[in-house]
Protein backbone atom coordinates (compact mmCIF):
# COMPACT_ATOMS: atom_id res chain seq x y z
CA UNK A 1 0.00 0.00 0.00
CA UNK A 2 2.66 2.44 0.75
CA UNK A 3 6.04 1.91 -0.65
CA UNK A 4 9.14 4.29 -0.19
CA UNK A 5 11.68 3.24 -2.41
CA UNK A 6 15.55 3.86 -1.94
CA UNK A 7 14.36 7.61 -1.38
CA UNK A 8 16.83 10.16 -0.40
CA UNK A 9 16.00 14.01 0.91
CA UNK A 10 18.39 16.58 1.51
CA UNK A 11 18.26 20.05 2.83
CA UNK A 12 21.17 22.30 2.04
CA UNK A 13 24.18 20.02 3.64
CA UNK A 14 21.74 18.03 5.56
CA UNK A 15 21.02 14.75 4.75
CA UNK A 16 17.64 14.17 6.46
CA UNK A 17 16.70 10.81 4.64
CA UNK A 18 19.31 8.78 3.28
CA UNK A 19 18.16 5.50 0.96
CA UNK A 20 14.90 4.81 2.78
CA UNK A 21 13.23 1.90 1.62
CA UNK A 22 10.11 1.13 3.86
CA UNK A 23 6.85 -0.61 2.31
CA UNK A 24 4.09 -0.89 4.46
CA UNK A 25 0.88 -3.88 3.59
CA UNK A 26 -2.40 -2.62 3.18
CA UNK A 27 -4.17 -2.73 6.42
CA UNK A 28 -1.01 -2.81 8.43
CA UNK A 29 -0.17 -0.13 10.99
CA UNK A 30 3.38 0.81 10.78
CA UNK A 31 5.67 2.24 13.42
CA UNK A 32 8.62 4.79 12.57
CA UNK A 33 10.84 5.26 15.10
CA UNK A 34 14.32 7.46 16.18
CA UNK A 35 15.73 10.17 17.97
CA UNK A 36 15.00 14.05 17.49
CA UNK A 37 16.56 14.98 13.82
CA UNK A 38 16.37 11.39 12.44
CA UNK A 39 13.82 12.21 9.75
CA UNK A 40 11.01 10.96 10.77
CA UNK A 41 8.85 14.01 9.61
CA UNK A 42 10.86 14.15 6.11
CA UNK A 43 9.58 10.92 5.71
CA UNK A 44 5.84 11.80 6.25
CA UNK A 45 6.10 14.94 4.55
CA UNK A 46 6.98 12.84 1.35
CA UNK A 47 4.55 10.04 1.95
CA UNK A 48 2.00 12.89 2.57
CA UNK A 49 3.57 14.28 -0.82
CA UNK A 50 4.08 17.65 0.93
CA UNK A 51 7.73 17.34 -0.56
CA UNK A 52 9.10 15.57 -3.28
CA UNK A 53 12.18 13.14 -2.71
CA UNK A 54 15.55 14.08 -4.56
CA UNK A 55 15.78 10.66 -5.28
CA UNK A 56 13.88 7.22 -5.34
CA UNK A 57 10.01 7.36 -5.10
CA UNK A 58 7.14 6.84 -2.94
CA UNK A 59 3.93 4.86 -3.81
CA UNK A 60 1.21 5.17 -2.08
CA UNK A 61 -1.98 2.78 -3.73
CA UNK A 62 0.26 2.17 -6.69
CA UNK A 63 0.00 5.87 -7.40
CA UNK A 64 3.46 7.34 -7.74
CA UNK A 65 3.32 10.79 -5.86
CA UNK A 66 6.65 12.30 -6.94
CA UNK A 67 5.05 11.96 -10.31
CA UNK A 68 1.88 13.97 -9.67
CA UNK A 69 0.72 17.81 -10.35
CA UNK A 70 -1.94 19.98 -10.10
CA UNK A 71 -5.32 18.25 -9.47
CA UNK A 72 -3.69 14.68 -9.25
CA UNK A 73 -1.44 15.69 -6.61
CA UNK A 74 -4.63 17.32 -5.09
CA UNK A 75 -6.26 13.96 -5.29
CA UNK A 76 -3.88 11.30 -3.90
CA UNK A 77 -3.77 13.98 -0.68
CA UNK A 78 -7.52 13.39 -0.22
CA UNK A 79 -6.73 9.53 -0.06
CA UNK A 80 -4.55 10.25 2.62
CA UNK A 81 -5.52 11.28 6.11
CA UNK A 82 -2.96 12.79 8.44
CA UNK A 83 -3.40 13.48 12.69
CA UNK A 84 -0.72 15.54 14.20
CA UNK A 85 0.73 15.80 17.75
CA UNK A 86 -1.10 19.19 18.47
CA UNK A 87 -4.87 18.10 16.78
CA UNK A 88 -4.38 21.23 14.55
CA UNK A 89 -7.96 22.61 14.99
CA UNK A 90 -9.43 25.48 14.57
CA UNK A 91 -10.44 27.31 17.48
CA UNK A 92 -13.50 29.27 16.39
CA UNK A 93 -14.77 26.08 14.73
CA UNK A 94 -17.26 23.40 16.73
CA UNK A 95 -15.72 20.15 16.23
CA UNK A 96 -18.69 19.60 13.34
CA UNK A 97 -17.55 22.44 11.56
CA UNK A 98 -13.72 21.53 11.87
CA UNK A 99 -14.75 17.81 10.50
CA UNK A 100 -17.13 19.46 7.51
CA UNK A 101 -13.32 21.62 6.53
CA UNK A 102 -12.59 18.63 5.59
CA UNK A 103 -15.63 17.61 3.73
CA UNK A 104 -15.78 20.77 1.87
CA UNK A 105 -12.36 20.47 0.28
CA UNK A 106 -13.78 17.12 -1.68
CA UNK A 107 -16.63 18.83 -2.78
CA UNK A 108 -19.19 17.65 -0.22
CA UNK A 109 -22.43 19.41 -0.72
CA UNK A 110 -23.37 21.48 2.45
CA UNK A 111 -26.10 18.59 3.04
CA UNK A 112 -23.37 15.91 3.06
CA UNK A 113 -21.31 17.59 4.45
CA UNK A 114 -23.38 17.89 7.78
CA UNK A 115 -24.56 14.33 7.88
CA UNK A 116 -20.95 12.81 6.94
CA UNK A 117 -19.34 15.14 9.78
CA UNK A 118 -21.81 13.93 12.39
CA UNK A 119 -21.08 10.12 10.94
CA UNK A 120 -17.69 10.67 11.09
CA UNK A 121 -17.71 12.13 14.98
CA UNK A 122 -20.26 8.84 15.65
CA UNK A 123 -17.24 6.54 14.49
CA UNK A 124 -15.09 8.24 17.13
CA UNK A 125 -17.18 8.17 19.74
CA UNK A 126 -17.80 11.89 20.05
CA UNK A 127 -21.21 12.08 18.48
CA UNK A 128 -22.49 13.91 21.61
CA UNK A 129 -20.10 16.79 21.57
CA UNK A 130 -20.42 17.71 17.77
CA UNK A 131 -21.12 21.40 18.69
CA UNK A 132 -18.05 21.89 21.32
CA UNK A 133 -15.69 24.33 20.37
CA UNK A 134 -11.86 22.78 20.46
CA UNK A 135 -11.20 24.79 24.13
CA UNK A 136 -14.30 22.96 25.69
CA UNK A 137 -12.92 18.98 24.70
CA UNK A 138 -10.38 17.24 26.66
CA UNK A 139 -6.91 16.62 24.89
CA UNK A 140 -8.10 12.85 23.89
CA UNK A 141 -11.15 14.50 22.60
CA UNK A 142 -9.56 17.03 21.08
CA UNK A 143 -7.07 14.09 18.93
CA UNK A 144 -10.79 12.45 17.86
CA UNK A 145 -12.39 15.19 16.28
CA UNK A 146 -8.71 15.29 14.15
CA UNK A 147 -9.06 11.91 13.73
CA UNK A 148 -12.51 12.23 12.21
CA UNK A 149 -11.77 14.64 9.96
CA UNK A 150 -9.02 13.15 8.83
CA UNK A 151 -10.67 10.03 7.97
CA UNK A 152 -13.89 12.56 6.97
CA UNK A 153 -12.40 12.02 3.28
CA UNK A 154 -12.30 8.18 3.38
CA UNK A 155 -8.85 7.99 2.94
CA UNK A 156 -7.09 4.50 2.44
CA UNK A 157 -3.89 5.94 4.18
CA UNK A 158 -3.74 7.46 7.85
CA UNK A 159 -0.17 9.40 8.64
CA UNK A 160 0.34 10.23 12.54
CA UNK A 161 2.92 12.38 13.32
CA UNK A 162 3.34 11.98 17.20
CA UNK A 163 -0.52 11.79 17.56
CA UNK A 164 -0.14 11.02 21.13
CA UNK A 165 2.65 12.51 22.25
CA UNK A 166 0.79 15.10 24.15
CA UNK A 167 -1.80 13.03 25.68
CA UNK A 168 -1.50 11.21 28.99
CA UNK A 169 -0.89 7.21 29.42
CA UNK A 170 -4.41 6.42 29.50
CA UNK A 171 -5.76 8.67 27.05
CA UNK A 172 -3.01 7.81 24.77
CA UNK A 173 -3.92 3.94 25.40
CA UNK A 174 -7.94 4.84 24.22
CA UNK A 175 -6.42 6.94 21.54
CA UNK A 176 -4.79 3.79 19.80
CA UNK A 177 -6.94 1.42 20.58
CA UNK A 178 -9.47 3.44 18.42
CA UNK A 179 -6.60 3.94 15.53
CA UNK A 180 -6.49 -0.07 16.08
CA UNK A 181 -10.36 -0.21 15.46
CA UNK A 182 -10.64 1.89 12.52
CA UNK A 183 -8.00 0.23 10.73
CA UNK A 184 -9.24 -2.90 11.58
CA UNK A 185 -13.06 -2.19 10.47
CA UNK A 186 -12.26 0.22 7.14
CA UNK A 187 -8.82 -1.81 6.25
CA UNK A 188 -6.60 1.63 7.19
CA UNK A 189 -3.33 1.43 6.40
CA UNK A 190 -1.11 3.38 8.99
CA UNK A 191 1.76 4.98 8.81
CA UNK A 192 2.90 6.72 12.60
CA UNK A 193 6.09 8.34 13.60
CA UNK A 194 6.72 8.38 17.54
CA UNK A 195 9.32 8.10 20.23
CA UNK A 196 6.95 6.48 22.51
CA UNK A 197 7.62 2.68 22.50
CA UNK A 198 5.02 2.24 23.95
CA UNK A 199 2.97 3.35 21.25
CA UNK A 200 4.80 0.76 18.73
CA UNK A 201 4.43 -2.06 21.54
CA UNK A 202 0.93 -1.01 21.53
CA UNK A 203 -0.62 -1.09 18.10
CA UNK A 204 2.18 -1.72 15.48
CA UNK A 205 2.47 -5.01 13.44
CA UNK A 206 6.10 -3.52 12.31
CA UNK A 207 8.06 -0.91 12.81
CA UNK A 208 11.76 0.67 11.52
CA UNK A 209 14.40 2.95 13.48
CA UNK A 210 15.55 5.81 11.91
CA UNK A 211 18.99 6.97 12.46
CA UNK A 212 20.54 9.98 10.90
CA UNK A 213 18.28 10.02 7.94
CA UNK A 214 19.10 5.96 7.24
CA UNK A 215 16.77 2.87 8.56
CA UNK A 216 18.97 1.13 10.39
CA UNK A 217 16.23 -2.29 11.52
CA UNK A 218 12.83 -2.91 10.46
CA UNK A 219 10.60 -5.38 10.26
CA UNK A 220 7.50 -7.03 11.45
CA UNK A 221 7.82 -6.72 15.51
CA UNK A 222 8.11 -10.21 16.40
CA UNK A 223 10.43 -10.79 13.68
CA UNK A 224 12.67 -8.21 15.40
CA UNK A 225 12.14 -9.48 18.98
CA UNK A 226 13.53 -12.75 17.73
CA UNK A 227 16.41 -10.92 15.91
CA UNK A 228 19.39 -11.09 18.37
CA UNK A 229 21.12 -7.73 18.98
CA UNK A 230 17.89 -5.72 18.03
CA UNK A 231 18.44 -2.37 19.09
CA UNK A 232 14.34 -1.91 19.04
CA UNK A 233 13.90 -5.14 20.62
CA UNK A 234 16.04 -3.90 23.60
CA UNK A 235 14.13 -0.66 23.15
CA UNK A 236 10.53 -2.26 23.41
CA UNK A 237 11.68 -4.78 26.27
CA UNK A 238 14.01 -2.80 28.35
CA UNK A 239 15.67 -5.04 31.13
CA UNK A 240 17.87 -1.26 32.34
CA UNK A 241 21.91 -2.04 33.06
CA UNK A 242 22.76 -5.56 34.12
CA UNK A 243 24.12 -5.57 37.46
CA UNK A 244 27.56 -6.40 39.23
CA UNK A 245 26.83 -9.82 40.59
CA UNK A 246 30.19 -11.40 41.63
CA UNK A 247 30.19 -15.23 41.31
CA UNK A 248 26.78 -15.45 38.65
CA UNK A 249 26.61 -14.98 35.17
CA UNK A 250 23.63 -12.42 33.63
CA UNK A 251 21.89 -13.62 30.79
CA UNK A 252 18.88 -11.94 29.02
CA UNK A 253 16.45 -14.04 27.45
CA UNK A 254 14.07 -13.24 24.83
CA UNK A 255 10.86 -14.55 24.41
CA UNK A 256 8.65 -14.59 21.20
CA UNK A 257 5.24 -16.56 20.03
CA UNK A 258 4.98 -19.79 22.31
CA UNK A 259 7.54 -20.28 24.10
CA UNK A 260 6.38 -17.55 26.72
CA UNK A 261 3.83 -19.79 27.65
CA UNK A 262 6.17 -22.72 28.17
CA UNK A 263 8.01 -23.19 31.47
CA UNK A 264 11.54 -22.82 30.15
CA UNK A 265 12.77 -21.20 32.83
CA UNK A 266 11.80 -23.99 35.24
CA UNK A 267 12.91 -26.43 32.90
CA UNK A 268 16.30 -25.05 33.18
CA UNK A 269 16.02 -25.22 36.65
CA UNK A 270 15.32 -28.73 37.34
CA UNK A 271 17.42 -29.84 34.42
CA UNK A 272 20.34 -27.96 35.11
CA UNK A 273 20.23 -28.27 39.28
CA UNK A 274 20.71 -24.60 39.03
CA UNK A 275 19.30 -21.92 41.50
CA UNK A 276 18.40 -19.13 38.86
CA UNK A 277 17.51 -15.87 39.98
CA UNK A 278 15.09 -13.97 38.20
CA UNK A 279 16.62 -9.85 38.07
CA UNK A 280 13.24 -8.88 35.87
CA UNK A 281 11.11 -9.24 33.50
CA UNK A 282 8.64 -7.35 30.65
CA UNK A 283 6.35 -9.46 29.13
CA UNK A 284 3.71 -7.96 26.47
CA UNK A 285 1.26 -9.03 24.07
CA UNK A 286 2.46 -8.34 20.13
CA UNK A 287 -0.09 -8.84 17.90
CA UNK A 288 -2.01 -11.06 19.51
CA UNK A 289 1.56 -13.40 20.88
CA UNK A 290 3.20 -13.06 24.08
CA UNK A 291 6.63 -11.50 23.40
CA UNK A 292 9.12 -10.40 26.04
CA UNK A 293 12.46 -10.24 27.84
CA UNK A 294 13.74 -11.83 31.07
CA UNK A 295 17.33 -11.13 32.85
CA UNK A 296 18.43 -14.26 35.01
CA UNK A 297 21.10 -14.21 37.52
CA UNK A 298 22.59 -17.96 36.89
CA UNK A 299 25.11 -19.21 40.00
CA UNK A 300 28.57 -20.56 39.05
CA UNK A 301 29.73 -18.17 36.37
CA UNK A 302 31.18 -18.61 32.85
CA UNK A 303 30.57 -22.29 32.55
CA UNK A 304 27.41 -22.64 34.05
CA UNK A 305 25.61 -19.72 32.18
CA UNK A 306 27.19 -20.99 28.84
CA UNK A 307 25.64 -24.31 29.57
CA UNK A 308 21.94 -22.47 30.11
CA UNK A 309 22.32 -20.54 27.19
CA UNK A 310 23.03 -23.99 24.88
CA UNK A 311 19.68 -25.45 27.43
CA UNK A 312 17.36 -22.53 26.13
CA UNK A 313 19.06 -22.52 22.47
CA UNK A 314 18.00 -26.20 21.88
CA UNK A 315 14.85 -24.76 22.91
CA UNK A 316 14.34 -22.19 20.67
CA UNK A 317 14.91 -19.49 23.53
CA UNK A 318 17.58 -16.86 22.36
CA UNK A 319 19.74 -15.76 25.65
CA UNK A 320 22.58 -13.44 25.70
CA UNK A 321 25.21 -13.45 28.81
CA UNK A 322 25.35 -10.13 29.85
CA UNK A 323 28.17 -10.33 31.98
CA UNK A 324 29.70 -13.24 33.77
CA UNK A 325 32.26 -13.48 36.01
N1 LIG B 1 12.89 22.38 5.88
C1 LIG B 1 14.08 22.06 6.35
N2 LIG B 1 15.16 22.86 6.11
C2 LIG B 1 16.39 22.53 6.56
N3 LIG B 1 16.65 21.40 7.28
C3 LIG B 1 15.65 20.58 7.55
C4 LIG B 1 14.30 20.85 7.10
N4 LIG B 1 13.51 19.85 7.54
C5 LIG B 1 14.30 18.99 8.20
N5 LIG B 1 15.58 19.43 8.21
C6 LIG B 1 16.72 18.72 8.83
O1 LIG B 1 16.64 17.36 8.43
C7 LIG B 1 16.96 16.49 9.53
C8 LIG B 1 15.79 15.58 9.81
O2 LIG B 1 14.72 16.36 10.34
P1 LIG B 1 13.28 15.76 10.71
O3 LIG B 1 12.43 16.92 11.15
O4 LIG B 1 12.79 14.95 9.59
O5 LIG B 1 13.61 14.83 11.95
P2 LIG B 1 12.64 14.16 13.03
O6 LIG B 1 13.13 12.78 13.22
O7 LIG B 1 11.24 14.35 12.60
O8 LIG B 1 12.90 15.01 14.32
P3 LIG B 1 11.86 15.45 15.50
O9 LIG B 1 11.52 14.19 16.24
O10 LIG B 1 12.67 16.39 16.34
O11 LIG B 1 10.69 16.10 14.84
C9 LIG B 1 17.32 17.40 10.70
O12 LIG B 1 18.72 17.55 10.73
C10 LIG B 1 16.65 18.71 10.35
O13 LIG B 1 17.36 19.80 10.90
Amino acid sequence: MITIDHVSRSYGDVRALDDVSIQVGRGEIFGVVGQSGAGKSTLLRLVNAIERPDSGSVVVDDVELSALQGRELRAARHRIGMVFQHFNLVGNRTAAQNVEFALEAVGRTRGDRKREARDMLDLVGLAHRADAYPSELSGGQRQRVGIARALASKPDVLLSDEATSALDPETTRQILALVQRLSADLGLTVLLITHEMEVVKQICDGAALLESGRVVEQGPLLDLVNTPGSRLAHDLFPLGEAPDLPGFGILDLTFAGGEAERPTIALLARDLGLDVSILGATIETIGGQQAGRTRLAIPGGGEATAQAVTFLAERGVRAEAVSSR
